[in-house]
């Protein structure tokens, strides 16, 4: 078997069941009300990828989110709410290439009613995603968690220093691609040293960082290195990373630490797969067909 270890520093700790059953995530307390169990906000799709925020807002409510909404391109908003019942719609002006046009941003009262905001599934234009994060940054009425996800890691760069001064909880979730990006550098430089890559992420942008891929690695500002090696090839599919931001999503607005909820996010992620690949084969099996088995995955976490 390969070393998953290869060109990652001993330090990193295993991400797997032992490490979930000692780390099991905060259950909501009390007077439990929808609004209470976190509210996500979730910003992006285009006209060309009309779907890809359904995955992310179905992952956040099968995570157990209380209260999803979707910010989307007007084209597509209407079609999504009536596919997703269980959603609000937030029809937002769309530009001549079929994207969020970001001219004025989320508005902050949109901002101040949610616990944690997904920003950039399925969105294609790093210029339209990188003026939508930067009018967030500097939405003084505004402080929760932030999962920066596809389009919005390409356009993220001149942000970084807005983003690790507002000391927003926040995770980012790039692939190899994203992550020359985010560094300014190209895919080759990442692929020589995914761990140096991932911690100088997580430092640059005060951010836990998420390398996606065959082995994931999560890195804290911190310095702290997690290695996550129980995915699966199936999981290598369009639409997967979308449903990972979701999960990502909930679990910081059910007030986790950005790094309990980056790991755990990682872990439901692969073991959805895993539970996939065993009910329907290795290959083949839909993003979106991760979603039902999340709640499972979550029950079985502190199971042998
Ligand atoms: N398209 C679809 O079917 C679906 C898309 N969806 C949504 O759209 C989003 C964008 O998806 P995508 O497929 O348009 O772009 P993606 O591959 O993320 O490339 C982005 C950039 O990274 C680069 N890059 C990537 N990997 C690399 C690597 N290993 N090493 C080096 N570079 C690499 C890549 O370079 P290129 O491959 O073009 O050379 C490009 O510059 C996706 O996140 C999801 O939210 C889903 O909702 C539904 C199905
Ligand atoms: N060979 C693999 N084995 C296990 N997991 C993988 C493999 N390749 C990709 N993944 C996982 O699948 C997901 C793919 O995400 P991403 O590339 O963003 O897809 P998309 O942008 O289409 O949603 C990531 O969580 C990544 O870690």
């Amino acid at each position: 078997m390969a070393d998953a270890f290869a060109g990652v520093t001993p330090e990193a700790t295993r991400l797997d069941q032992a490490w979930i059953r000692a780390n099991p995530l905060p259950q909501p307390e009390g007077e439990v009300d929808k609004n209470s169990r976190g509210r996500v906000l979730v910003v992006g799709g285009s006209v060309q990828v009309p779907g890809g925020v359904r995955l992310t807002a179905e992952a956040a409510l099968r995570t157990g989110a209380g209260k999803v909404r979707i910010a989307t391109v007007q084209p597509a908003a209407l079609a999504l709410g009536v596919a997703i019942p269980e959603v609000a719609v937030l029809s937002l002006p769309c530009d001549v290439q079929g994207e969020i046009e970001a001219g004025d941003g989320i508005e902050g009262e949109q901002l101040a009613r949610c616990d944690a905001v997904v920003v950039g599934p399925a969105m294609a234009s790093a210029e339209q995603a990188s003026r939508l994060v930067g009018a967030m940054l500097e939405d003084t009425r505004w402080s929760g968690g932030l999962v920066v996800d596809a389009a919005a890691l390409m356009g993220l760069a001149p942000h970084a220093d807005a983003l690790r001064r507002r000391s927003t909880p926040a995770i980012l979730t790039p692939h190899v691609g994203e992550m020359a990006a985010l560094l300014e550098c190209d895919a080759e430089a990442i692929a020589g040293d995914r761990t140096g890559a991932v911690r100088e992420a997580a430092q640059r942008y005060g951010a836990v960082t998420v390398l996606k891929g065959g082995s994931s690695l999560i890195a804290a500002p911190t310095g702290e290195l997690f290695v996550f090696e129980g995915g699966n090839v199936g999981l290598a599919t369009g639409g997967s990373g979308d449903v990972l931001a979701g999960i990502a999503g909930a679990l910081l607005a059910r007030a986790c630490d950005p790094l309990m909820a980056a790991l755990w996010a990682v872990w439901l992620h692969g073991e959805a797969g895993r539970r996939c690949a065993e009910a329907i084969g290795p290959l083949g099996f839909l993003a979106r067909e991760l979603l039902s088995v999340i709640p499972p995955a979550m029950r079985s976490a502190g199971e042998d």
